[in-house]
């Protein structure tokens, strides 16, 4: 029943054991929803006999000489454990500090997104058979977060691409692609329009792809892509899609509408040294503090983070459990998924089944 959600191919998980076995790994439990998914993970591994313990950690901004800026102790716990799971941090609308999530993704120099997406069996929706991975970059592009007003009325926004971070996730997604048995790379992009930024981003693709003649690459244009997930994401199930920062973001959340909605959506945010998973989704203020939130995307999320640190077969075993409760009926299901359950009791029924 394992889906195998793995992003084991960029820098190894360097940390150790304890003495007793145990590995430390940083919980930030996040804003919304955040700490009632958190506490279903943190509960149902605890059932699950994990040799994790928790090192939960603060993450409320402050703003250093007008920059915004992880706490110390947060930053100090990730770079000691090098891995972490994140509930989602909400990011004010047009004002406010700069989003944490992107802020922790530049500290730590996450530079792939890893987005699989995959139907769960037993939960129908229009589409059947999506296993789709879609390679984010993460550290910049239209997040780089460099905007200016010019005059009153008009305002300009760099998107930046560099050379150095398009090889960086380019050559992750080659590597990702031959370590899963994907058979092609896809780069998702607009060079028709923004010729010199996502034209520098495929011309990399085009270099790195020479040093993986096994690996087809080929380019699509990111309007194109969309019509095609919609149309028939099966033609996308031996492919690893690489793109642009944006273009990620947005078609990680279509793909997610595909399989069920945002409760069903993994992700891990990839470095040299230091990973951090985390679900697709954001904070849910429209349903936080109700007992409604769905934990599977961060449980999912925790099982890519397992099979990177080398323990899978708890991650099969929670990977399971959550897919078995999820397949056995409405009653068994959160609201996202036409069912009746709670957070909690949904909690409940994965240990049962554990
Ligand atoms: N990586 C992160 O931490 C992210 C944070 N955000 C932040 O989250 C906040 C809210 O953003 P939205 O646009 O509302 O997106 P959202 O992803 O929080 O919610 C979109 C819709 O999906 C539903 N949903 C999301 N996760 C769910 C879950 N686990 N169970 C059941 N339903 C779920 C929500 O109820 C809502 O109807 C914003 O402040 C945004 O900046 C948004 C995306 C990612
Ligand atoms: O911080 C945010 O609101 C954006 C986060 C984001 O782009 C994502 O995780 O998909």
């Amino acid at each position: 029943m394992s889906r195998q959600y793995s992003a084991k191919v960029a820098g190894q998980y360097l940390g150790k054991p304890n003495s007793d076995g145990r590995y430390e790994v940083t919980l930030i439990k996040g804003d919304g929803i955040g700490t009632e998914i958190s506490d279903a993970v943190v509960k149902i591994y605890k059932a699950a006999n994990v040799p994790i313990d928790w090192e939960p950690v603060d993450v409320t901004p402050s703003l250093i000489n007008g920059v915004t800026t992880i706490p110390k102790p947060a930053v100090d716990s990730i770079n000691k454990n090098m891995i972490a799971l994140k509930g989602p941090l909400a990011t004010p609308i047009g004002k406010g500090h700069q989003s944490m999530n992107l802020t922790l993704r530049r500290t730590f120099g996450l530079f792939a997104n890893v987005r699989p997406c995959k139907s769960i069996v037993g939960y129908k929706t229009p589409y059947e058979n999506v296993d789709t991975v879609l390679i984010r970059e993460n550290t910049e592009g239209e997040y780089s977060g460099i905007e200016h007003i010019i005059v009153p009325g008009v305002v300009q926004s760099i998107k930046l691409i560099t050379k150095k971070a398009s090889e960086r996730v380019i050559r992750y997604a080659f590597e990702h692609a031959k370590s899963t048995g994907r058979h092609e790379v896809k780069v998702v992009h607009k060079a028709s329009i923004m010729k010199l930024s996502d034209g520098l981003f495929v011309q990399c693709a085009k270099e790195i792809a020479k040093d993986y003649p096994e690996i087809k690459v080929t380019f699509e244009l990111i309007d194109n892509t969309s019509l095609r997930l919609a149309s028939d994401p099966t033609t996308y199930s031996k492919v690893v899609m690489v793109m642009p920062n944006l273009y990620g973001d947005i078609l990680s959340d279509l793909s997610s509408g595909l399989i069920g909605g945002l409760g069903l959506t993994p992700s891990g945010n990839m470095g040299e040294k230091v990973s951090i998973f985390e679900a697709v989704h954001g904070s849910a203020p429209d349903i936080a503090g109700k007992g409604l939130a769905n934990p599977t995307a961060l449980l999912l999320s925790s099982c890519m983070m397992l099979r990177h640190m080398g323990l899978n077969k708890y991650a099969d075993n929670i990977e399971s459990a959550v897919l078995k409760t999820i397949a056995s009926g409405p009653e068994n299901r959160t609201g996202d998924l036409r069912g009746t359950a709670s957070t909690s009791s949904f909690t409940e029924a994965i240990i049962s089944n554990l």
